[in-house]
């Protein structure tokens, strides 16, 4: 797949960094006095039990929701309201695949489009390429979870943004479909982008920038 990736400036040595951050949900605290970076060319994995608070926390630093406690910064600038530099830098995909069911793969790539800031791309060979050639053109709701999970991925083929927060990416997924995105994960941090992600699989992928944060389950 030929689509002319962006190159993104390394000189901000922290790209994102949070601060002592606290949750908590229904009396429980997730977590707090979590604090991390990320930088240009990281990976940064969030590991946890189921219900631990990694979405919770992907949200937060999405800009989705508020801490209860705690500060993040975006180029070391204060991140209390909406950032529309953040917002427009910034690539989100849910747990949720995010997609219009309604909507054929196509139309979900130009709604995206018309929202965000996406590279021209040749829509139909990037859909071939992600397994989906024969079924651009019908409503989403009828292809199965890993082809809608497919199509929601389309984004980060098409995606300006240098910060990729995903959560569970990998749901749905079969294996040539999880390596291939892993692989569009190393050519994203060897372009100096960088990824925030929570996955229940092991990740085989082989890059020197890879982390992990565990959230400890609380009770
Ligand atoms: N909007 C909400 N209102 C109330 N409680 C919530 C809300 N969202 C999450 N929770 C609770 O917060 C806890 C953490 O949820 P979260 O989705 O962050 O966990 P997780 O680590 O991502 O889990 P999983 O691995 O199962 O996806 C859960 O106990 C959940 O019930």
């Amino acid at each position: 797949m030929n689509i002319a990736q962006p190159t993104f400036a390394v000189t901000e040595p922290i790209l994102l960094s949070a601060t002592a951050l606290s949750c908590v949900k229904q009396d429980r605290i997730l977590f707090e006095q979590l604090s991390l970076q990320l930088k240009p060319g990281e990976l940064l994995q969030i590991k946890g039990k189921n219900g631990a608070g990694k979405s919770s926390l992907l949200r937060i630093l999405a800009g989705l929701a508020r801490p209860d406690e705690g500060e993040l910064h975006y180029l070391q600038q204060p991140l209390n309201h909406f950032n529309t530099d953040y917002a427009a830098n910034l690539c989100f995909i849910g747990h949720q695949s995010g997609i219009h069911e309604q909507l054929t793969a196509l139309e979900n790539l130009q709604f995206w489009r018309a929202a965000a800031d996406l590279l021209p791309t040749d829509d139909f060979a990037l859909l071939a390429n992600l397994g989906l050639a024969g079924l651009e053109d019908i409503p989403c709701k009828m292809l199965s979870a890993g082809q809608q999970r497919r199509v929601s991925l389309a984004r980060l083929w098409t995606t300006t943004a240098q910060i990729w927060i995903l959560d569970e990416p990998f749901t749905a997924l079969d294996q040539s479909a999880i390596a291939q995105l892993q692989q569009h994960f190393i050519q994203h941090l060897n372009r100096g982008g960088a990824i925030i992600l929570t996955t229940h699989q092991a990740l085989t992928l082989q890059h020197p920038a890879l982390f992990a944060l565990e959230i400890h389950y609380r009770w």
